[in-house]
């Protein structure tokens, strides 16, 4: 949540052997109304989604991850969703981004036909600002992208509204909140287990939509994108600014920079260039977050501090200074080891040559590796209830380790993204 950033980038395209993709913003150009959904789509993003479903087995395209066909989405009158959210009382709402509030509302579970307070299931409901010039791209690229994909990891769109000016969008309700909320907001730190628990699932989230045949470019990773369900589940929200990687014939630039400060790999901010590694740099920036509790950017940090990644950079590739940089209210909860192992991966996805940045299907693999690895004594217990593939239910964790840890930045303001 917070400001972005958006403005003209000045260089020219050029080839480099990695993918590139242009973002013109021109949202009128190229749309049609889908007949089934009545959602503006790209007319080439529809036909590239296609493509790659029907490349793929049956539209399968991992074990866990499908492109569907067509998005099936329940349409809602703005009636509705007045209906499910009490008349979007602010007692009903949940947070607010950068483009409008969410809302807690009520759905039948079956027919997610709008229900009153307390009946069917709760739905997350966002109300775009009307004033956003950037709002109805942003509607539309979530409809386009999250309709279209369902994976464990990405959180699920269950139906969206378009009406008199009024852009809504409703989604499953994630009800531990986001990553950002827990690193950040609260007074007891958040447990090394869960966090690793999270960058899995959310690695896991990114290495689908990367490994699509026209690789999905996320483009706004950050904590605060990462939801959690009532088993701190990691989803990947907030499509509005993802965007498809290029068909072989193009290679392009993007003309509007637009991203999270201190999340947005360099090469993007310099030149435009969008990469899948652009999203491998940002799950670096929240590695490195996660390890130290604190954040991406923050302008009250002395200065030299501001940026997390100019800052820390350095220290990663000391063993001795990994100690001092990792969020002490964690101490003892991991492993020398474990800290090695993540500076090192954390290091490898903030490269500033995207080429020499892993593939996030490597990320997961060697995070899981390392939640192997993190035997700390007399921990176990709590390491089974936390495992990635567990469907116990940790909702409340209460661990006997100190707060106000040196370093961490809880309770604070949150992120500047930039671009509205
Ligand atoms: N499906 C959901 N279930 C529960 N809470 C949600 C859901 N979606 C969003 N929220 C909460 O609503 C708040 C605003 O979310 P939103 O996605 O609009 O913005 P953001 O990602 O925090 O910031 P920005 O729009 O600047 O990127 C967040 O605090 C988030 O925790």
């Amino acid at each position: 949540m917070g400001p972005c950033f958006s403005y003209p980038s000045s260089s020219s395209a050029s080839k480099t052997g990695l993918y590139s993709h242009a973002s013109t913003n021109t949202h009128s150009n190229g749309t049609e109304f889908s007949s089934t959904t009545g959602a503006t789509i790209s007319s080439g993003q529809r036909s590239q989604f296609s493509e790659a479903a029907s490349e793929s087995s049956g539209g399968i395209i991992s074990h866990s991850g499908q492109i569907l066909e067509s998005p099936i989405l329940k349409v809602y009158s703005f009636l509705d969703l007045k209906t499910a959210t009490k008349n979007f009382k602010p007692d009903s709402m949940l947070g607010q981004g950068g483009f409008g509030k969410v809302y807690r509302g009520w759905v039948d579970a079956k027919t997610l036909a709008p229900s009153k307070a307390g009946s069917g299931i709760i739905v997350a409901v966002k109300r775009l600002n009307s004033e956003s010039v950037q709002g109805f791209a942003e509607w539309r690229s979530e409809v386009n992208f999250l309709g279209m994909l369902s994976h464990p990891n990405l959180v699920k769109l269950l139906g969206y509204c378009r009406e008199d000016g009024e852009l809504l969008l409703v989604y499953e309700f994630m009800p531990k909140g986001s990553l950002e909320s827990h690193l950040f907001r609260r007074n007891e730190p958040f447990p090394w287990d869960l966090r690793i628990k999270i960058v899995i699932g959310a690695a896991r989230g990114l290495a689908f939509l990367h490994s699509s045949h026209r690789e999905v470019i996320y483009r706004d990773f950050k904590a605060s994108n990462i939801l959690l369900d009532s088993n701190y589940d990691a989803k990947i929200s907030d499509f509005g600014l993802a965007k498809l990687g290029p068909s072989d014939e193009k290679s392009h630039v993007t003309t509007r920079i637009m991203g999270t400060y201190g999340y947005a790999a360099p090469e993007y901010m310099a030149t435009g260039h969008l990469y899948v590694k652009s999203d491998v740099y940002a799950f670096g920036v929240v590695l490195l977050e996660v390890m130290t509790g604190l954040k991406a950017h923050n302008t009250k940090r002395p200065r030299g501090q501001e940026s997390l990644v100019d800052w820390l950079r350095p220290e990663l590739s000391s063993r001795h200074r990994i100690k001092q940089i990792m969020d002490k209210g964690i101490k003892g909860q991991y492993t020398t080891k474990v800290a090695t192992e993540m500076a090192s991966i954390t290091l490898s996805c903030i490269e500033a040559d995207p080429k020499n940045r892993p593939h996030m299907k490597e990320v997961v693999d060697v995070l899981e590796r390392i939640q192997q690895l993190n035997v700390v004594p007399n921990r176990s217990t709590t390491n089974q209830a936390v495992s990635s593939n567990s469907r116990a239910s940790p909702n409340h964790y209460q661990y006997g380790y100190r707060a106000g840890a040196l370093g961490a930045e809880r309770r604070r303001a949150t992120p500047t993204r930039v671009g509205v």
